[in-house]
């Protein structure tokens, strides 16, 4: 692909990891020759610089010691040929340049871009760069990097990262120290995992990617998703053509989160649902009187896509067993994982099915299951979730900012869409409802996990600004 873009949600993106991208860089720089990719990429900083500040009268960029600095001297470069005020704040040490950097120096010098320690104050319409670091950050900013990056943050100009946000790790979307937090990153030569989880959503603001004239060629190590399919019903289809799903969880006092997760299943689309409360009291009251109630023991597992935990409190682990053995296809959430977690009997059974099964873990719930601990997790979501994956030989969803999905002997997707309004209670049992709606009307356990998550995360982001966002009006807007 050629050229500047911002990355939008209607396709799916290959995304590269640290590694992949220093290969990818080698292999470039071999074939084009020294310092073409860099001058190229500051061409492409100076040019969104630009588009994003059209009326900035001045333009401040912070250089780092390494290449991503380079990057942003030739934009200051440009800048200055351009006729605007680009001012530089440069850490580097000449002695120890890499020589790319080190031409970039030169030639920022020679156009007269004007060098200073003091960060001038920024007016809403001007413009910061970072290009403190980028893929090279090593370990926490100390110092006067440190002040930097705390200064870049609390200016009233908006930021634009060059490469990545100062701080952010390329492969995980985690920040171990000070980070910037830009409003818009240009993402060069490859477009990297970590812009898309954790907090790289966050730091990175909008993300562009500009490929340096450069076609990927290793294989991705992740995938940001693209929408689903759009499907038409036939006209010659009946309810039977869309799967029955039934829910199995709602313990006493938890019967509202086997409710949600079956209003979602429906209005997701599914032919028929089933809700088998784990609480025997009187069927519960909802406005989806297409709900219809069973007995856990009524259901005929080895027919029915199965939600199983939904609010099924510790009383579901006694179910596990046999939904393990006959589900025909399965999606396990919250008490069900816990449950899961806490026998390593359950754990055999779940290696040993055959049949369809999603997990849908948020990240405590993935900690508990790798027998390790939220932070672990979060350090690297993608790790952790493909281990989940390869371990129990099912697909897996890591909630969180920038979900991933992950499948045995797959690179794993991380899903664009969603938002911190999906935090709050009963979206989890909307989501389980989504993923079983899609694998009874025939996806594959990997493409029902994705559609649901990324169709999950869309409707929040549609959701109207001054409207309350419920786990209930969720499940009823699916269609
Ligand atoms: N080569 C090319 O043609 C192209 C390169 N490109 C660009 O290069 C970037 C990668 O460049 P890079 O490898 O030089 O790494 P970069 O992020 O600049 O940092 C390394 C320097 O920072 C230092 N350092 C690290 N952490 C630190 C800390 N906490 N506090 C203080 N210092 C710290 C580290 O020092 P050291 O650890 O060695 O002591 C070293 O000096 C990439 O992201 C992209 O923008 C693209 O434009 C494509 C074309
Ligand atoms: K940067």
């Amino acid at each position: 692909m050629r050229g500047m873009h911002p990355i939008t949600l209607d396709r799916a993106w290959p995304l590269h990891g640290g590694a992949a991208t220093r290969r990818l860089e080698a292999q470039a720089i071999a074939a084009a020759g020294p310092h073409v990719l860099m001058r190229r990429a500051g061409l492409a900083a100076a040019r969104l610089a630009l588009a994003l500040a059209p009326h900035a009268r001045q333009v401040w960029i912070a250089c780092g010691p390494g290449n991503n600095g380079g990057d942003g001297l030739e934009a200051a470069m440009h800048l200055q040929h351009w006729g605007r005020q680009p001012c530089v704040r440069w850490f580097g040490d000449e002695h120890r340049l890499a020589p790319d950097a080190a031409a970039s120096l030169a030639r920022a010098r020679a156009a007269g871009v004007p060098f200073t320690d003091a960060m001038p104050e920024l007016q809403p319409q001007d413009l910061a760069i970072d290009a403190l670091l980028g893929l090279g950050s090593a370990r926490p900013a100390t110092g006067d990097l440190a002040a930097c990056i705390a200064a870049l943050n609390a200016s009233a100009a908006p930021v634009l990262a060059i490469d990545l946000p100062t701080g952010l790790a390329a492969d995980t979307g985690q920040a171990n120290g000070p980070a910037v937090q830009a409003q818009h990153t240009l993402s060069l030569l490859t477009l990297k995992p970590g812009l898309f989880t954790g907090v790289g959503r966050d730091l990175a603001g909008q993300v562009w990617f500009d490929a340096l004239q450069q076609c990927a060629t290793a294989q991705a190590d992740a995938t940001l998703a693209g929408p689903p399919p759009t499907r038409t019903r036939a006209h010659a289809s009946h309810k039977g053509s869309y799967g029955d799903v039934a829910v199995l969880g709602g313990a006493p006092g938890m019967r509202g989160a086997a409710v949600l997760a079956g209003s979602a299943a429906l209005h997701a689309g599914a032919g028929r649902v089933y809700v088998a409360a784990l609480d025997s009291g009187p069927d519960l009251t909802t406005d989806a009187p297409e709900l219809m109630w069973r007995a856990p023991a009524e259901l005929a597992l080895a027919r029915l896509t199965v939600a199983c935990g939904c609010g099924g409190g510790p009383q579901i682990a006694a179910w596990l067993p046999q939904v393990l053995a006959e589900a025909a296809q399965l999606v396990l959430d919250a008490d069900a994982l816990n449950a899961l977690a806490a026998d390593e009997g359950l754990q055999d059974r779940l290696r040993q099915r055959r049949q369809p099964t999603v997990l849908t873990p948020h990240p405590l719930e993935a900690a508990r299951l790798l027998g390790s601990s939220t932070a672990a997790v979060q350090a690297d979501r993608l790790a952790a979730a493909q281990t989940l994956a390869e371990r129990f030989g099912a697909v897996v969803v890591l909630k969180g900012s920038g979900t991933v999905v992950a499948a045995p002997g797959q690179a794993p997707a991380i899903n664009p869409t969603g938002n911190a309004r999906l935090a709050t209670a009963g979206t989890g049992d909307v989501l389980a409802g989504f993923v079983a709606s899609h694998l009874a009307a025939g996806s594959s356990a990997s493409e029902a996990a994705r559609h649901a998550v990324y169709q999950h995360g869309a409707l929040a982001d549609a959701w109207p600004a001054g409207q309350a966002l419920t786990a209930s009006a969720l499940a009823r807007a699916a269609n």
